[in-house]
């Protein structure tokens, strides 16, 4: 699939990496993988759910069938087949979809209950056989398909379910001594449902992956920022809305930081544009490792200006990693000989530290930062500085 404005998203993106790398063989790097499994499971769960209730309703118009048309000797086995084992196998399914811990493994439980099915109608078939009843054995196309195109099966669960039963039939028929020329027809109509099912859930799961990397991208796109794989202003934004909520409500404090490059325009006017783009590049990596607790987040602000939250933090954590984060760029050694402040790249920091109330704006923490960076600033820069709110 050709996807437009790819140069704007981040290159580093993981997405853009796989998208590049491709996925013929219908596998994505570990991560990814492990992504793409829950992004299938929320996108096809209401489906199975529907599709198993579907089966389980025709497996009883079926077995209600057998039991108005067939002699007793050949419908007990078939009714009790339907009914003790395909039935509880597709509920059990069924079942596995409402519980979290089961939902992970959806695509092993589904197979192995599919497979049973599966086995349930060739031995349904060979029961009807052994006692001379006419039951057809397109019964079986049926299920095939089903296993393909409405279970929820990706490729190698309903390849394996289809092709087993396809093995399964075959010995089945060996074993009841069937005429050749019968088995060979029915067999090529049976490998031919398997063929077409096998091709078209190829597709289907190779478009669903392609939808999956490209809804990756798009959110790449939508909320990081393409030179520095930081979250964007806005996404920023967005998710201080929610931790300041968080806070207010807990009453923890949270530190906002102001993070600035010093003599910025200097670098690049000095050393070009590009070279300024890899400047902003690395000390976006120093951030990034300081901010990797689940709720700390950190920002490209806008040019050279970065911004994070940390959340729940005491001030003198917060002070040490203002200190980290300063040291950290300072020691990339990134030779800034028109800087007054050092003779490399070095950052200036403006901390607020508050704990937030419910009638006060999150924009305030920001504001109070934007103080105190103004203040590192006019220290000497390659400082930081912290200020408390003091309502
Ligand atoms: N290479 C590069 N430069 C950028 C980018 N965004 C903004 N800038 C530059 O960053 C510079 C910011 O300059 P100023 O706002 O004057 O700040 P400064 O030179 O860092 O001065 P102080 O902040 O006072 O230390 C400008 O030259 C912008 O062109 C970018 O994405 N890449």
């Amino acid at each position: 699939m050709k996807l437009p404005h790819l140069d704007w998203v981040n290159q580093d993106s993981p997405y853009l990496r796989q998208h590049k790398d491709g996925f013929r063989l219908l596998r994505f790097y570990a991560d990814m993988e492990r992504a793409f499994d829950r992004y299938h499971t929320d996108v096809y769960l209401i489906r199975i759910r529907w599709a198993l209730l579907v089966a389980v309703f025709l497996m009883g118009m079926f077995a209600l069938l057998d039991a108005l048309t067939m002699p007793s000797e050949v419908r007990n086995p078939v009714v009790l087949l339907r009914l003790g084992l395909i039935v509880p196998m597709l509920l059990l399914t069924w079942w596995s979809t409402y519980h979290e811990r089961l939902v992970k493994h959806l695509q092993l439980i589904g197979g192995f209950c599919a497979l049973a099915a599966g086995l349930g109608v060739v031995a349904i078939v060979g029961t009807a056989r052994a006692h001379d009843f006419p039951l057809p054995y397109e019964g079986l196309i049926l299920v095939i398909v089903f296993f393909y195109f409405l279970a929820g099966l990706r490729f190698v669960a309903a390849s394996v379910c289809g092709w087993l039963t396809f093995l399964a039939y075959l010995s089945m028929e060996l074993l009841m001594g069937m005429p050749a020329e019968t088995l060979i027809f029915n067999c090529f109509f049976l490998a031919t449902a398997n063929v077409i099912g096998s091709v078209g859930c190829y597709f289907l799961e190779y478009a669903s992956r392609e939808n999956f990397l490209a809804q990756g991208l798009l959110q790449d796109l939508a909320e990081k920022d393409g030179l520095t794989g930081l979250l964007n202003r806005r996404a920023f934004n967005e998710y201080t809305e929610r931790s300041w909520r968080q806070a207010s409500r807990e009453q923890v404090p949270v530190a906002v930081m102001m993070i600035d490059v010093d003599f910025f325009k200097r670098y690049n006017d000095h050393f070009g544009h590009s070279a300024g783009d890899e400047a902003l590049k690395k000390v976006a990596g120093v951030l990034a490792e300081h901010a990797k607790r689940p709720l700390d987040v950190v920002a490209r602000y806008g040019g050279e200006e970065f911004i994070g939250l940390w959340f729940n933090v005491s001030e003198m954590a917060i002070r040490e990693i203002a200190e980290d984060l300063r040291r950290g760029v300072e020691q990339l050694h990134m030779a800034h000989p028109q800087s007054d402040a050092a003779q490399v790249v070095t950052i200036s920091i403006g901390i607020a530290y508050l704990t937030p109330r419910p009638h006060i704006p999150n924009e305030e923490a920001q504001r109070l930062a934007d103080v105190a960076l103004y203040l590192a600033k006019e220290n000497g820069r390659n400082q930081a500085v912290l200020k408390r709110h003091g309502y």
